[in-house]
């Protein structure tokens, strides 16, 4: 029998709002009964947490998150999954597993990572093969937060000084991950971009993964260099593309919000390089997209309350080599544009019509 739907939010985003509105569900608060809430991740660990807590989630209740994003969703866990996932592949003899020189031909579409500090011996000894210039993530920020470029093995040094870093080499806040940068991106009228596509999961065994078909390109507001090296290593403007930190730039425009549809980079890419490469390029993204889950696969939450919409951030190099750049298990609902807008809402609706059973009222 149907009933009326309930919905929880903890977050105010008007796309999720308006839609759960529209289809007459009823807004009620944690402890009320919910049958669909869409929450941020700590509160799902929260739920899910036996020791502080002990709900119990009925068969007419989903959630969207599964307890475990972490494993897909952290900088340095991601990396640590492919690695495995790898060896996996390889023991299998796998033809994805295919090596070169002793390079991954299909699974190598994550930039050289390294955690640091625990591994800051790995890292030195592949800087001195190859000193290039890396980039330096915080483990537990986002938005572009606490993030900075080195091409000389001194600034890094010069820096861990200054932070009296590390302390001790135990996984904390203070986490970082150090990748090889991706030194030429490919570049519109000058300017370095990422894309951010959307992916809803709804079951890692067996797994059930669905692309959305849309997505966008996040623009730099200052033009890249690179010659021989990249320059101007301390214009962020030039090299981070999250929103966040573009908008903070004098050359921010806040009627295109630096975003791109990735139809017109289609279209774009199909003038300049031809339909045939672009076809590859995306292929060659849905095959990241594949693998990083199948990597995570085993050891992701198997309850069939949960799904998840992952927001997928990938740079294009100039040969149009897609890398993936990270994962994120809350990608931003903010509507900068009317296009994000439009864009936000359709996601929305596309994942409620695969999440929700046919009569789409109740669960
Ligand atoms: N290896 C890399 N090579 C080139 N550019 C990179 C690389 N890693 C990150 N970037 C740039 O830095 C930006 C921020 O990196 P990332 O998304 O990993 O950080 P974040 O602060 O966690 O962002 P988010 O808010 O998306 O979680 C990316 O959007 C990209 O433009």
């Amino acid at each position: 029998m149907n009933h009326q739907m309930t919905f929880c939010v903890d977050t105010e985003r008007s796309v999720l709002i308006e839609n759960f509105e529209k289809r007459g569900w009823i807004h009620v608060g944690p402890e009320d009964g919910w049958n669909f809430y869409w929450t941020n991740v700590n509160t799902c660990r929260n739920l899910f947490n036996t020791e502080t807590n002990n709900y119990t989630m009925t068969d007419n209740q989903i959630i969207n998150h599964f307890p475990n994003h972490y494993e897909l969703c952290r900088k340095d866990l991601l990396m640590r999954n492919v690695r495995r996932y790898r060896r996996e592949m390889q023991k299998t003899k796998s033809a994805v597993a295919k090596c070169i020189s002793g390079k991954f031909v299909y699974l190598d579409f994550i930039p050289t990572t390294f955690v640091l500090p625990t591994d800051y011996h790995l890292f030195l000894e592949e800087y001195s093969k190859n000193p290039s210039t890396w980039i330096m993530k915080p483990c537990g920020k986002s938005q572009g937060a606490g993030i900075f470029l080195i091409d000389k093995l001194s600034q890094l040094k010069k820096w861990a000084k200054e932070k009296k870093y590390p302390k001790n080499s135990a996984i904390t806040k203070n986490t970082y991950i150090i990748s090889r940068y991706i030194e030429n991106p490919l570049l519109i009228c000058g300017k370095k971009f990422d894309l951010r596509l959307y992916v809803l999961v709804t079951s890692f065994q067996p797994l059930k993964a669905y692309q959305f078909k849309f997505g966008f390109c996040r623009f730099c507001s200052v033009k890249y260099k690179y010659d021989s090296q990249v320059s101007d290593i301390n214009c962020l403007f030039a090299h981070l593309t999250n929103v966040s930190v573009q908008k903070q730039g004098n050359d921010y425009n806040c009627i295109h919000g630096g975003k791109w549809s990735t139809e017109n980079l289609k279209l774009y890419l199909a003038g300049i390089r031809g339909e045939k490469l672009v076809k590859k390029l995306f292929d060659d993204i849905s095959h990241i997209i594949l693998h990083s889950l199948k990597a995570v696969r085993n050891v992701m939450s198997r309850d069939k309350h949960c799904f998840e919409c992952y927001g997928y951030d990938i740079i294009v190099d100039e040969k149009l080599k897609p890398w993936l750049i990270e994962v994120n298990s809350s990608p931003s609902l903010t509507c900068t544009t009317v296009s994000d807008r439009l864009l936000k809402s359709k996601l929305i609706d596309s994942i409620l019509s695969v999440v929700l059973p046919p009569s789409g009222t109740s669960v």
